[in-house]
């Protein structure tokens, strides 16, 4: 297959994005289900490209195992048309090496996760912006909107089973079979008309800036915490373990629970990192990242990768494997907190709490950890939402619990569904 690159006109923002370069015609929306969209801050120096994709092309089933294979295959289907920037010349000026792909994978190696290269992307990076379409395929499609205003419905019908959940795995964690497990419970959102989750990105951009908005195959939300920024030989991560409820940090970083929560998050970061690197470095003291709806500890990894990490197959594949799943969304150790999900945990995680992200021809790119994020379903009308807390020996399940309602909120207010 054929890609034609072409410069393009840069745009202000992921609306600006979704306005100038997928305009959908009247009378008609985005198709949510053919949506991929990348956007979000800076982590440390390094500037996240705006990327957005649409119409599914190239899609290829994968798990992070066969991630490395299935990712050759998919970008190795497509050579430049004659028309277009070489890839050399793409790559000169953005320093990216097309074709650039989306990916999600799941919690755990049974959930199938997806790679795919879309019909049309647009990237934008801090040098300029560009389109990369396939030729030849066939048309964009999109959706009718509907003629009435949508209404929608929250069943939150798990806070009963998820307390007995969680007071189940403090007591196992009581009698010392693990130190921490991150237990997760799910509501549903169901809409009258199907959701558009074109809008629903575009209002978490503008409520949680400094999070990272995300969108592949159904899955969307803003996540505040990014797995792991793979580029020109550095890794760039960001450990969040360890919530208060914003106005609370003063007692948070004084709170034994949550530091100790924090730095086996922290330490599960590291400790997979340090082989994979030369140099490695983090904050020695957790900061304070505040949020809207919550405030976390937050500790920043930086390492510079050894050659074998970026010489062998994709460097941000093979980084992953070694990271996920980490402490913030397992647990320590992370052998036996996986089975205590198993036995405690009674939500599908699907991709939730997964690495979702982008990556270019040469395995570069950034993955976050799918966190306050939804699943759209088959019928395109509703919506798992999931969250999830790190649960210690000393947990109480109520303020668990309150704690997944506000992780839940940035998802429910989009809908109008918190007061
Ligand atoms: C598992 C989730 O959050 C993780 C990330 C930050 C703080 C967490 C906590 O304090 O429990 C969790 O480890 C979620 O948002 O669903």
């Amino acid at each position: 297959m054929k890609l034609r690159i072409q410069p393009t006109t840069t745009v202000n923002g992921l609306a600006h994005a979704l306005t100038t370069h997928f305009p959908t015609p009247p009378g008609t929306q985005l198709d949510s289900s053919q949506l991929s969209i990348w956007h979000g801050p800076a982590l440390m120096d390094a500037n996240q490209p705006l990327l957005i994709g649409y119409g599914n092309s190239i899609q290829f089933p994968a798990t992070l195992q066969t991630a490395n294979t299935t990712w050759t295959t998919a970008r190795d289907t497509l050579s430049p048309t004659d028309d277009s920037l070489s890839f050399e010349e793409f790559f000169s000026q953005s320093h990216l090496q097309a074709p650039i792909g989306f990916f999600s994978f799941g919690f755990n190696q049974e959930t199938p996760g997806i790679i795919q290269i879309q019909q049309r992307t647009f990237v934008q990076t801090s040098a300029g912006a560009w389109l990369l379409e396939i030729e030849g395929d066939t048309p964009l499609t999109f959706v009718p909107i509907p003629g009435v205003d949508p209404v929608f419905n929250l069943i939150d019908d798990t806070q009963a089973s998820w307390l007995t959940s969680v007071t189940g795995l403090v007591q196992d964690l009581q009698a010392g079979v693990a130190q921490k497990t991150v237990l997760a419970r799910d509501v549903i959102i169901q809409s009258s008309t199907p959701i558009d989750l074109s809008l629903v990105l575009r209002k978490l951009a503008d409520a949680y800036p400094t999070c990272w908005q995300f969108a592949v195959a159904g899955l969307a939300g803003a996540t505040p915490e990014m797995l792991a920024d793979v580029r020109l030989g550095l890794v760039r991560s960001r450990v969040l373990a360890g919530t208060c409820t914003p106005g609370n940090e003063a007692d948070l970083v004084d709170s034994i629970k949550d530091l100790t929560e924090h730095r086996f998050a922290a330490d599960s970061v590291k400790d997979a990192l340090a082989p994979l690197c030369t140099q490695l470095s983090a904050n020695q003291k957790p900061f304070i990242l505040q949020l809207p709806n919550v405030s976390h500890l937050a500790t920043d990894v930086q390492g510079e990768l050894a050659e074998t990490t970026v010489s062998e197959g994709a460097p941000l594949i093979s980084v992953l494997q070694k990271l996920h799943p980490t402490a913030a969304v397992c647990g320590t150790p992370r052998e036996v907190a996986f089975e205590l999900i198993a036995k405690h945990e009674t939500t599908l995680r699907g991709r939730y709490a997964g690495p979702v992200g982008w990556m270019d021809a040469a395995g570069n790119g950034a993955a976050g950890l799918a966190l306050r994020c939804g699943q759209l379903q088959a019928d395109k009308q509703s919506m798992q939402l999931l969250a999830g807390c790190g649960i210690m020996p000393d947990s109480n399940p109520e303020a668990e619990l309150a704690e997944t309602r506000a992780k839940l909120r940035p998802m429910l207010s989009v809908f109008g569904l918190v007061s």
